[in-house]
């Protein structure tokens, strides 16, 4: 799917893709995107794909750990006090909000998209977050912008009633402007975030950055029919080629696919082990290079590295 398949076949997101990964237990996902298919009309450009694909799977749910590696405390942009320790989940409504809303439209004089929630969505992506809290610090804080926008009025009002059922995890509710501003200034503060489609889009790039680098984060988009495992950065266009790209977010993802879908604990393990292994080593992709690197390799040298660990 994405730009190769508007090439071979005309359209992003080919029917046989779509049959192809329901009959699968996961996918696992690159990413798509390109100048080459921006001007294409909305309906075939990539990202519409993308979209299409992901509400085709019905994955609701996108989980988004930002945590981070002790031997990268370094790579962040901000200080190693106000970051070591951060262990993130950011759970971001994917199949709804204002990506999906209608009616939406550009006339090329007005346009305008519509942000829409029902309460059974929220409920469902809400019970996704407390359920995951009970497992981890048992807080969970709320974005949303329920000071301007009706529809998050009624998401805040659901998280509300849905906390009832969760008496042991602690509720927080904050504005969406304040947590992107929060996330830096402090991000230890936070154990799980639930957010709808955009804010949690917005919100994760952040967080990526808190941890060391955007090609670091991982994400698993988990519904009812199957899951997709994929980085949460993009094609990255201005380094294509170049060989400098992260494969780490695409590799956890992997090992994020062995964990959830396809119960293989030791596999998962096994790899997650031997990044922390080779980054204690010092190796180094180009976007961490600057930080304790005693060696730094293409993308490709650092899958080879990882292999060579698990190996061993
Ligand atoms: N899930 C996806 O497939 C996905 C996600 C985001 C963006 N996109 C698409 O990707 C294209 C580029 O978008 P963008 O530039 O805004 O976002 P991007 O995530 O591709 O890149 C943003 C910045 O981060 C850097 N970066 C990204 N991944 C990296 C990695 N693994 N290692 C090192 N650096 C990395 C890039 O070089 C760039 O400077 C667009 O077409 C967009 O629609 C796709
Ligand atoms: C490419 C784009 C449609 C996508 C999104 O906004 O969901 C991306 O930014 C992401 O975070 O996965
Ligand atoms: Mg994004």
């Amino acid at each position: 799917m994405g730009g190769i398949a508007i090439d071979t076949t005309g359209v992003p997101l080919p029917q046989e893709t779509v049959d192809g990964v329901l009959n699968s237990d996961a996918c696992l996902f690159g990413a798509i995107g390109g100048e080459k298919w921006d001007t294409l009309p909305r309906e075939l450009r990539p990202e519409t794909g993308l979209l299409k694909f992901r509400e085709e799977m019905g994955v609701y749910a996108n989980l988004r750990p930002a945590i981070i590696y002790d031997e990268l405390v370094n790579a962040s942009t901000l200080k190693p006090e106000v970051i070591t320790g951060v262990d993130i989940m950011i759970v971001r409504e994917l199949i709804g909000g204002i990506y999906f809303g209608k009616p939406r439209e550009n006339d090329g004089f007005k346009a305008f998209n519509t942000m829409v929630y029902t309460k059974p969505e929220i409920v469902r992506i809400g019970k996704t977050a407390f359920e995951l809290a009970m497992k981890r610090d048992k807080r969970v804080c709320s974005v949303d912008k329920a000071n301007v926008l009706e529809v998050s009025q009624l998401w805040r009002d659901t998280m509300n009633e849905l906390s009832k059922d969760y008496p042991e995890v602690t509720l927080s509710h904050m504005y969406v402007d304040n947590a992107a501003m929060q996330l830096v200034r402090n991000p230890k503060q936070f154990d799980v975030i639930v957010t709808g489609n955009i804010f949690g889009d917005i919100l994760s790039d952040t967080a990526s950055m808190v941890v060391g680098s955007i090609g670091l984060l991982p994400s698993a988009s988990t519904g009812d029919k199957t899951a997709i495992y994929e980085p949460i950065h993009g094609s990255a266009p201005d380094i294509a080629g170049m060989g400098i790209a992260n494969p780490l977010a695409t590799i956890v993802s992997a090992a994020m696919m062995l964990r959830y879908s396809l119960n293989e604990e030791k596999a998962a393990d096994l790899i997650e082990e031997s990044i922390k292994s080779v980054l204690k080593d010092g190796y180094r992709t180009k976007d961490l290079a600057a930080y304790d690197a005693k060696e730094v390799l293409n993308t490709s040298a650092m899958g080879d590295v990882i292999v060579k660990y698990i190996n061993k």
